[in-house]
């Protein structure tokens, strides 16, 4: 196995090349500076010139609320650069694995998702990562399409380090209370995904921590964690206006795939961040 990941700077780049590296994988991890995935004739002779056998492709535009004022920089990296890739991968008949989302997803009804619910999504990040699934059907066969959903790793910001800040300078926080989904640990996910390279079961999969929460009892959860005395008040989303749209009910139905739960992750990576 020689595998290529991107977004190695990213959260979830940054656990799969650890878990890798763990499992005395062959890898390469690159991020925008070895590659910019939104340079087609860059994509193609980098990977034909590496031929790896597996790409994980974890680089994305991420940025969901200013991806709708900047529509072409989150197209080009999300849609095109994943058709590049996709592209490549076949060339050089490498496994492709493409990290979608939850927000592919319109967040409507209370019931989870599964992996045959037909895609809606409710803003253009979302939008972008659907036609970036479409890509990778449309290109390649061997490929494993993996929606993950509230993600939070060791390398980078994300929901757990923004509470953590604001409780530096803060003693009580509004927290939204009417959005659900699965918070994720990056370093589980990269577990996941190091395990099903080869499996050769080509498909789409729902993959997060096990149980379901709004981002308010995240929060609460958080401080409980990290022995943090914080206030915590739910609020509605409508009350916390954002650039744009979140999706609701971000439950998703995992396929045969049993993760420990969130907050089992919550404690471990809090420990984790506490060590640095
Ligand atoms: N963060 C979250 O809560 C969720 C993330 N996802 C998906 O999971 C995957 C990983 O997410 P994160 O690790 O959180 O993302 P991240 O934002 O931490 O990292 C993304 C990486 O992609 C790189 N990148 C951006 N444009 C590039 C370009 N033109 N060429 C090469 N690299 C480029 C960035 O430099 C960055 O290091 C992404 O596909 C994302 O859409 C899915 C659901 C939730």
């Amino acid at each position: 196995m020689k595998v290529l990941v991107t977004g190695v700077n990213g959260q979830l780049g940054f656990d799969v090349i650890r878990v890798l590296n763990e499992f005395n994988i062959e890898n390469r991890g690159i991020d925008i500076q070895e590659l910019d995935i939104t340079n087609e004739d860059a994509v193609e002779s980098y990977i034909t010139e590496y031929k790896p056998t597996h790409i994980i492709h974890c680089a994305a535009y991420t940025a969901v609320d200013r991806a709708e004022d900047d529509k072409e920089t989150c197209y080009k990296v999300n849609v095109l650069g994943t058709r590049f890739l996709a592209q490549s991968a076949k060339k050089v008949d490498a496994e492709f694995v493409y990290i979608s989302t939850d927000y592919v997803f319109d967040g409507n009804g209370i019931e989870p998702f599964n992996v045959d619910s037909k895609p809606n999504p409710i803003n253009y990040y979302g939008e972008t990562k659907h036609l970036g699934e479409l890509e990778v059907l449309n290109n390649i066969n061997k490929y494993y399409i993996i929606r993950i959903s509230w993600v939070f790793g060791i390398n980078g910001n994300n929901f757990v380090k923004t509470m953590l800040k604001l409780a530096e300078t803060r003693n009580e926080l509004n927290v939204v209370s009417d959005q659900i989904g699965s918070p994720t640990y990056t370093f589980d996910l990269a577990f996941y995904i190091k395990d099903i390279l080869s499996t050769k079961k080509y498909g789409i999969y729902h993959a997060t921590n096990e149980g379901f929460c709004s981002w308010y009892e995240f929060a609460v959860e958080i401080f409980k964690t990290a022995n943090v005395n914080m206030k915590v008040n739910p609020i509605l989303t409508e009350q916390y206006p954002t650039r744009a749209r979140r999706p609701k009910n971000s439950r998703m139905e995992k396929n045969n795939i049993k993760m420990r739960t969130w907050q089992e992750a919550l404690y471990h990576y809090i420990k984790e961040l506490k060590n640095d």
